[in-house]
C-alpha cells in the first residue's frame, strides 16, 4: 500500500511581474483612462513545485511594497494566510505615499498606509489560496467554505467613452465606438446585452452635468424596462444636487452609488431620499464602517478584495454588513482574469449577495491567461477546478511586461487627469463636489 506523503508547501520562490495592459478611453469624473494601465501579477512557487497566482494594482507605490513583502514570504507555508497580515505590518510605507487624504488615482476613497498594504496582501492571499487549492485538489470557493451558487451575476459596466484614444498616441483599438450621450449609452448597453446577456446596468457618471446623466438613465429605463440600473458619479455632486437627482430618477434606480463625497454628506442624502445609496468610496476600510452604518449613510457596500485585503476579509466584511442589515456587492477597477476568477470564487460563497457585481473585465482586450473567462447571461460560472481554475500564459505575461519595461514611466502610474490633458491641456482634476 502506498502511504500518501505530505506535500511540501513551503514558499520557495515569489515572482512579481509588473505589466501594462490595454485600456480603452473610458471617462470618469477625474478624466479619461490612459491607453495602458499598470497591474502587478504575483506568482508563488512551493518546494514541491505547486504554483499560485494573484493580481493587484501595479502603480509604483504598490510595487515598492510588494518587493519587500515578497522577500518575507519565502520560507513560509501557503497555509499561513493569517500571518500575511502580521508580516504586512512590518513593511514600511513612505509618508509621501499617503499624504493625500484621497486616492485620486482610483476613485476608491481614503488612501492610508494600511490600505496600501492590504492591496498588496490581497494578491499574495489569492496566490496562496490558489496554490493550496491546487495542492488539495479543491477550488478556492471550497477553501472559503463552499459555493452557494454556480454562477455569479455581474452588471454591464457602462462608460461614457471616446471611440479611440487621441490620434498619435500609441494604443490598441476596439469596436465599441463612442458613447457621449443617451443614445450612445443605450447602444453600448444593447451591445453588452447582445454580446454577453447582461440584464443589469451600471453607468459611470460624474462626467457630464447631472441633467445629461439623468437623461441617459431615463433612456436606459425606456430601452430596458424593469431592469436594475445604477448611476455612479464618484462623489461629483453636492448634497442638494444628489437629492434633486434622487427625486428625479431615483424611482428608476436599484441604487445610487456615491452621489456625494464623505459619510456625513451621504448620510444627509440618505435621510432626505428613499433611494438606497451604495459606496466604494466612503466605506473602503474596516475603521470607516462604524460611522457609516450608525448614521445610515449607506445601504449597500461595494466590497473589493484588492483593497479590503483579500477574499477572507471580503467574507468578514460581508458578515459585518449582514449584522447591520446593510447589503453587499462588489466594486471593480481595471483588472484581468486572475482577479475576475478570485472575485467570482468569493462572490459564490456570500449567501446574501443580492446585487449583481461590477467588473471592468470586458473592457480589457488583453489578459495573461491561456483562456479568457467568459460571460453568459451576464454571469460567470464558478469554477470547480482546483485553485482559481485559471492558467497563466507566460508568453503573454512576458509580452505585457516588455511593454512595461519599454515605458518611460509615463504610464506606470495611472493618471486619468494626465490622459485628459493630452486633448485638453487646461484640464485639472475637478474638485468634488463639482455640481
Ligand atoms: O467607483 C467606482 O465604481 C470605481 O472607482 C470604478 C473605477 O475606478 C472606474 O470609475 C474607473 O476606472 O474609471
Ligand atoms: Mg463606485
Amino acid at each position: 500500500m502506498t502511504v500518501p506523503t505530505a506535500r511540501d508547501l513551503t514558499v520557495t520562490e515569489v515572482r512579481l511581474t509588473p505589466i501594462l495592459v490595454a485600456d480603452p478611453p473610458l471617462l470618469n469624473t477625474q478624466g479619461v483612462h490612459q491607453p495602458y494601465t499598470p497591474r502587478l501579477i504575483v506568482e508563488i512557487v512551493t518546494a514541491d513545485g505547486t504554483t499560485g497566482v494573484g493580481e493587484t494594482y501595479g502603480d509604483t507605490k504598490y510595487l515598492e511594497l510588494a518587493h519587500p513583502f515578497a522577500e518575507q514570504l519565502k520560507g513560509r507555508q501557503v497555509t499561513d494566510v493569517n500571518s500575511l497580515f502580521v508580516l504586512l505590518d512590518e513593511v514600511s510605507v513612505a509618508a509621501s505615499r499617503v499624504e493625500d487624504a484621497v486616492d485620486v488615482g482610483g476613485l476608491r476613497g481614503v488612501q492610508t498606509a494600511d490600505k496600501l498594504r492590504l492591496s498588496i496582501a490581497s494578491a499574495f492571499e489569492v496566490a496562496c489560496l490558489d496554490a493550496l487549492g491546487k495542492a488539495l485538489g479543491l477550488p478556492v470557493h471550497a477553501l472559503l467554505g463552499g459555493k452557494v451558487r454556480d454562477a455569479v451575476e455581474y452588471s454591464a459596466y457602462l462608460f461614457y467613452r471616446y471611440a479611440e484614444h487621441p490620434e498619435g498616441v500609441a494604443a490598441e483599438k476596439d469596436d465599441w465606438g463612442a458613447a457621449l450621450d443617451p443614445a450612445g449609452v443605450v447602444a453600448q448597453a444593447r451591445a453588452f446585452e447582445e454580446r454577453y446577456g447582461f440584464t443589469s446596468f451600471k453607468l459611470k457618471g460624474g462626467v457630464f452635468p447631472p441633467e445629461e446623466e439623468t437623461a441617459a438613465v431615463r433612456a436606459l429605463a425606456e430601452a430596458f424596462p424593469g431592469h436594475p440600473l445604477r448611476l455612479d458619479p464618484n462623489g461629483a455632486w453636492s448634497v442638494e444636487t444628489s437629492v434633486r437627482v434622487a427625486e428625479e430618477v431615483g424611482g428608476l434606480l436599484e441604487y445610487l452609488e456615491d452621489p456625494t463625497p464623505g459619510t456625513p454628506a451621504m448620510a444627509e442624502v440618505a435621510a432626505r431620499t428613499g433611494v438606497p445609496l451604495a459606496t466604494n468610496m466612503c466605506v473602503t476600510t474596516f475603521p470607516e464602517i462604524k460611522e457609516a452604518f450608525t448614521t445610515d449613510a449607506v445601504q449597500v457596500v461595494l466590497s473589493d478584495h484588492h483593497y479590503w485585503g483579500g477574499l477572507r476579509n471580503t467574507l468578514h466584511l460581508a458578515a459585518v454588513c449582514r449584522t447591520f442589515g446593510v447589503g453587499v456587492s462588489m466594486h471593480s477597477n481595471t483588472h484581468l482574469g486572475i482577479s475576475l476568477a478570485a472575485m467570482t470564487h468569493v462572490a459564490a460563497t456570500v449567501p446574501d449577495l443580492h446585487h449583481a457585481c461590477d467588473s471592468h473585465y470586458l473592457w480589457q482586450s488583453e489578459d495573461v491567461l491561456t483562456e479568457r473567462l467568459t460571460f453568459e447571461d451576464g454571469t460567470v460560472r464558478v469554477s470547480d477546478a482546483p485553485g482559481l481554475g485559471v492558467t497563466l500564459d507566460h508568453d503573454r505575461l512576458a509580452a505585457l511586461h516588455r511593454r512595461w519595461l519599454a515605458d518611460d514611466g509615463a504610464l506606470r502610474d495611472r493618471d486619468d487627469a494626465a490622459a485628459m490633458r493630452i486633448t485638453d491641456p487646461a484640464w485639472v482634476t475637478p474638485p468634488v463636489p463639482r455640481w
